[in-house]
């Protein structure tokens, strides 16, 4: 098709999917944004931010070199977050910082990431959460302001999971009332932080602190690290960035070191621990990884993130699946469309499933967060710990599950989901990495089942528990939770499954220790089920909870809206289900009559759902803008943007490539 011939009508195929939806979609849409304020506001934040066009390219951003890359996203960071600073804050206030729409937003000026996120995702948070009141009146509005620009420098070259093992060190100095910062080795450097390299003047650097000869361990400190001016690095810090990587790249992930660097002793982070003029070591703080602040909160946010850009890949796939036609399954009938094949519908529902239960879960987690939170500041951090449990292993989950059901949407999308204009690799290249950074997958489900393991050993001495792990009580009693298909009884099988695996757990440190040997060896030798038993802990946590939210987010909803989310709420745990088929038919009663029975309500609903395939992704109300795909985009034009990219590639600026005279043609004249 030649390009001056393409049609700007919506694919007929789109439009035709359009019609047979049968439930209101802007209702779905306030489900999936929390409430129709919160869509309300987002729409008004997206209006804002986009309607300039301030965000939009002339060369794709893939398309340019490494450099310029860089100094694009400067540009378009310094245009987007004085919008951030004039106007969103203004009508989010800070919330803003634990919600998706900053980030849903910023997609559309950044396919990979701003340089200046670390900024706002952790330098303030740290701020927020490490300062004390004087502090904060100080740091925080010039951070908010941005007349600072701040990264967050905690990883080190040689440790990113073992905090405690973490060398660079702050040795407090008395006679000046400085902390000196060192880097005593190359596994010292600080690796790995967003925005370092050549962005940020400050860094919040975790340090061990040592003073009057003592080491106290990891703290946070405030560190400015180039003049304000010249923006050259100051004298005794070493900083530049890591080299290229899987994605990320235009979002500056640094190196730094100090050789024997001053800072005033005011720039620790004193709200949970101070080292006073003489040196004296004070802790304030009643729990002992109050400075892990930042990552808890930091996990807690991904959990909706990993929701929103699994909707974004399930968006793209399923309308691209909807214009997409391939094949010819009946003989003289037309090639179908590529989502009326059931193994389409497999790859994708699931995918449209698990964002709402990813983002309902998150909505959830952040508000449990936010009462931990009211506690601690009651002086109660008694929910620390199964707070900590959870933001662990949904965390883990999410962004795990996320990543592969995103790769499983490019996929979907054949060959012309390998294109970077289709959006898929870049999606997956940043959510891929959620699951390592912030604590990587298997450390975290290991934390979890820390909590677990402790949790089972209260019920058997007959003590109570918190609410997430209550279904443990049950089991303990070992009355066998009697197999049903209906989604309660479904949840409650999943809670059996990870009882069982959480006391086979126990046991079977128990017996590795009556050899012998120490309970630490013990543990290492039954981590391979500790992780197991932590999933499945998650798994039953995010089930239920999808499953008890939905039916109370949707009681006043229309008809078919609450039988669409039904079918999608039962679609994801049948599906689960049936993954996780072994281990009902170890720890559960269902038989394979059972299963086979589970099976054909899966296919049935997969047709159910098929009519409102498109509806569902419509209703998760991404502009354009912000999916900036050519597969993706609301009105099909597949074929059409995929050329009009093309076009815009550098490789296509003439009908002959300089390297041609320069190489293939000595080559082929036998000159070379
Ligand atoms: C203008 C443009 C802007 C555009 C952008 C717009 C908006 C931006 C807004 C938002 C952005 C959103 C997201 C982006 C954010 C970040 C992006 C990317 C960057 C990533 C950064 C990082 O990765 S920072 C580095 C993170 N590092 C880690 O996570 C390290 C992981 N390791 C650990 O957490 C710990 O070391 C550990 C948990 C593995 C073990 O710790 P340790 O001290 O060794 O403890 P123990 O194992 O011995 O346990 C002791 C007890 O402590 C308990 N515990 C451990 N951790 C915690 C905790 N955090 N809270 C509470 N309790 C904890 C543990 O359970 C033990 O308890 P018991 O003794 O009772 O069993
Ligand atoms: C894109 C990106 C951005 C980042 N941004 C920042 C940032 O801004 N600031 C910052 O400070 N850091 C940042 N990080 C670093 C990140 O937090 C760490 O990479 C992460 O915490 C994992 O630590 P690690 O790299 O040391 O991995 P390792 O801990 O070395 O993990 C390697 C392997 O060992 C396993 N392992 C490690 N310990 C255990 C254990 N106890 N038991 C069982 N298995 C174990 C892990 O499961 C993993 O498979 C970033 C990383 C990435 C990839």
């Amino acid at each position: 098709m030649s390009t001056d011939k393409m049609s700007v009508k919506v694919n007929v195929d789109l439009q035709k999917e359009r019609q047979k939806c049968n439930f209101n979609i802007q209702e779905v849409t306030f489900i999936f944004d929390g409430g129709k304020e919160q869509t309300l506001q987002r729409k008004k934040i997206e209006d804002i931010a986009l309607n300039s066009g301030a965000s939009i390219d002339s060369i794709p951003e893939e398309c340019l070199g490494l450099k310029e890359r860089y100094d694009n996203a400067v540009r378009k960071s310094c245009i987007y977050s004085r919008i951030v600073k004039n106007e969103i804050l203004e009508i989010t206030g800070l919330e803003a910082l634990g919600n998706p729409v900053l980030r849903r937003t910023a997609d559309a000026f950044f396919k990979e990431i701003s340089p200046f996120m670390l900024h706002l995702g952790m330098f303030v948070p740290t701020i927020i959460g490490q300062c004390t009141e004087e502090q904060q009146a100080k740091w925080l509005p010039r951070a908010l302001e941005m007349q600072i620009i701040g990264a967050y420098a905690q990883t080190e070259l040689g440790h990113g999971t073992f905090i405690r093992g973490l060398e660079t060190t702050a040795t407090y100095d008395p006679e000046t009332e400085e902390f000196v910062l060192h880097s005593p080795t190359l596994t010292s450097y600080k690796w790995w932080a967003g925005g370092l390299g050549n962005t940020a003047n400050h860094c919040i650097v975790v340090a061990q602190l040592y003073t009057k000869g003592q080491c106290h361990g990891t703290h946070p400190f405030i560190v400015p690290i180039r003049d304000m001016e010249t923006h050259e690095p100051f004298p005794g810090v070493k900083v530049g960035d890591v080299g290229v990587r899987m994605g990320f790249n235009t979002a500056d992930n640094g190196f730094l070191s100090f050789n024997h660097y001053r800072i005033p002793r005011e720039n620790m982070m004193m709200k949970n621990a101070k080292v006073l003029k003489d040196g004296t070591y004070v802790k304030v703080a009643r729990h002992e990884k109050l400075t892990y602040g930042t990552m808890v909160f930091v996990r807690v946010t991904l959990v909706k993130e990993a929701a929103i850009n699994l909707a974004k890949a399930a968006t793209i796939a399923v309308r691209y699946s909807a214009v997409r036609r391939q094949s010819q399954p009946k003989p003289d009938a037309p090639e179908p469309q590529i989502i009326d094949y059931p193994t389409q519908q497999h790859k994708l529902f699931i995918c449209i499933a698990t964002a709402h239960a990813l983002q309902i879960t998150g909505d959830w987690l952040w508000r449990t967060f936010k009462d931990v939170l009211a506690d601690m500041r009651g002086g109660n951090t008694d929910s620390l710990p199964e707070l900590h449990a959870l933001s662990s292993c949904l965390k883990a989950i999410s962004t795990s599950d996320s990543a592969a059901y995103i790769e499983q949407c490019r996929f979907a999308c054949g060959g012309h989901g390998y294109m970077l204009s289709s959006n898929l690799p870049l999606i997956y290249s940043f959510v891929t990495a959620t699951r390592t950074y912030e604590g990587d997958y298997t450390v975290l489900l290991l934390q979890t089942a820390r909590f677990l393991v402790k949790a089972w050993e209260q019920v058997e001495a007959g003590k109570s528990v918190t609410p997430t792990v209550s279904y443990l009580t049950l089991a303990a009693t070992k009355e066998k939770v009697l197999w049903n298909d209906f989604a309660e009884g479904i949840i409650r099988s999943f809670q059996a499954v990870a009882a069982r695996k959480i006391s086979a757990c126990a046991e079977t440190i128990k017996r590795h220790m009556k050899t012998g040997i120490c309970y630490e060896d013990a543990w290492q030798l039954t981590t391979v089920r500790l992780v197991s038993a932590a999933e499945s802990h998650c798994r039953s946590v995010i089930c239920q909870t999808y499953w008890n939210e939905i039916t109370r987010l949707t009681a006043s909803c229309s008809t078919n809206v609450k039988i669409v989310m039904e079918q999608l709420a039962t679609l994801y745990l049948i599906y689960w289900a049936l993954e996780r088929s072994g281990d009902l038919l170890r720890y559960s009663t269902i038989s394979e009559k059972d299963l086979n029975r589970l099976q054909e309500r899966y296919e049935e609903l997969l047709a159910l759902i098929r009519p409102n395939a498109v509806g569902l992704v419509d209703a998760f109300d991404f502009r354009d803008e912000i999916l900036r795909s050519t597969l993706g985009a609301y009105d099909g034009r597949v074929y059409e943007r995929l050329m009009e990219e093309a076009l815009k590639s550098p490789l296509n600026d003439g009908p002959v490539q300089a390297s041609f005279h320069k190489y293939i043609k000595p080559l082929t004249k036998g000159k070379l």
